[in-house]
């Protein structure tokens, strides 16, 4: 049996309200200027939205964005006719590859509230053919190792329960909710890059019981740590712990696409603009759920 490893928090950072999409206020998490280089992850926006705002027809070539709503609910389209809802607890992996054009709004004037996380992809799968795996509340694994610790399982396993979605570029991800006092382990596999992103509430986190409340990136310590701890300090504490298994190649990105080479990117903008490589009739559509 490998001794068990204590991951530490190497890094917290506070993430502060920025506007974003059309008219849209998001906290951003990974991608800000404090939070880059995590490979493999490109972004995490904690959104909070009202129609009208939103993010409508935008472009996405080279990796997967996996929207995960808390409250509300939102609609989305995208340019060869799939469309959809997610509602609170559902979940949309969706792997753009060659290319997605799409529509993410919300469904009303109240509070939509969620998390969006892009995923990078490797070489090999950035030109794959567009994938959705949309799972409604009901389908998301979750588990409850004891009174007062709720987890969903999003992505990888946690505590015996392991999520259906497959992951291209392997990835963990665990929505977790405990009462005061709770603790929990939560394995990290070895080498994988790995945070935490607290969304209420308060915890001790890591081997030095670092504590934090919401809006709050905490990033783990890449020694070959096997799992990280954590206590809850109130009964509200509610956050995220998504890890993944870096994919060490160049990362070119320009806004909505995410490639090897400058050239590639160059490629991705005229694909879009002339409706070739996988953006056949984007130049032609515009969504209809905004109307
Ligand atoms: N400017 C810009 C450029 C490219 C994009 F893809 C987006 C975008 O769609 C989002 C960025 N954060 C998000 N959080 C939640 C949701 Cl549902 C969508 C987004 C965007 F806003
Ligand atoms: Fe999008």
């Amino acid at each position: 049996m490998a001794a068990r490893i204590a991951r530490s928090i190497t890094k917290s950072v506070l993430s502060r309200e920025q506007s974003e999409g059309d008219g849209a206020r998001v906290f951003r998490s990974i991608g800000s200027y404090a939070l880059r280089n995590l490979d493999p992850f490109l972004m995490l926006d904690e959104f909070d939205v009202r129609a009208p705002a939103g993010f409508p027809d935008h472009p996405h070539r080279g990796f997967e964005t996996v929207t995960y709503m808390l409250e509300g609910e939102f609609l989305h389209e995208d340019f060869k006719g799939h469309k959809g809802r997610i509602g609170p607890g559902d979940l949309q992996w969706m792997s753009a590859g060659r290319g997605i054009v799409h529509s993410e709004i919300p469904a009303n004037d109240k509070r939509n509230h969620g998390l969006q996380l892009w995923v990078n992809l490797a070489s090999k799968d950035k030109m794959a053919e567009p994938n959705y795996q949309e799972l409604p509340k009901e389908e998301v694994a979750h588990v409850s190792p004891e009174p007062g610790v709720d987890i969903k399982v999003i992505a990888g396993a946690s505590y015996g329960t392991t999520s259906p979605v497959v992951t291209r570029t392997p990835t963990m991800y665990i929505d977790v909710r405990l009462a005061k006092g709770k603790k929990i382990e939560q394995e990290i596999p070895e080498n994988y890059t790995g945070f935490i992103y607290t969304l209420a509430g308060s915890a001790k986190f890591g081997s030095q019981e670092h504590v934090s409340d919401a809006h709050h990136t905490l990033v783990l310590s890449n020694n070959l740590g096997t799992y990280i701890p954590v206590e809850s300090l109130s009964d509200d504490a509610h956050f995220v712990i998504i890890a993944g298994k870096p994919i060490n190649e160049p990362i070119v990105q320009h806004g909505p696409f995410v490639m090897n080479t400058q050239q590639e990117i160059y490629q991705a903008f005229s694909d879009y603009q002339h409706g070739r490589n996988g953006f056949e009739g984007a130049a032609e559509w515009t969504s209809s759920i905004r109307d």
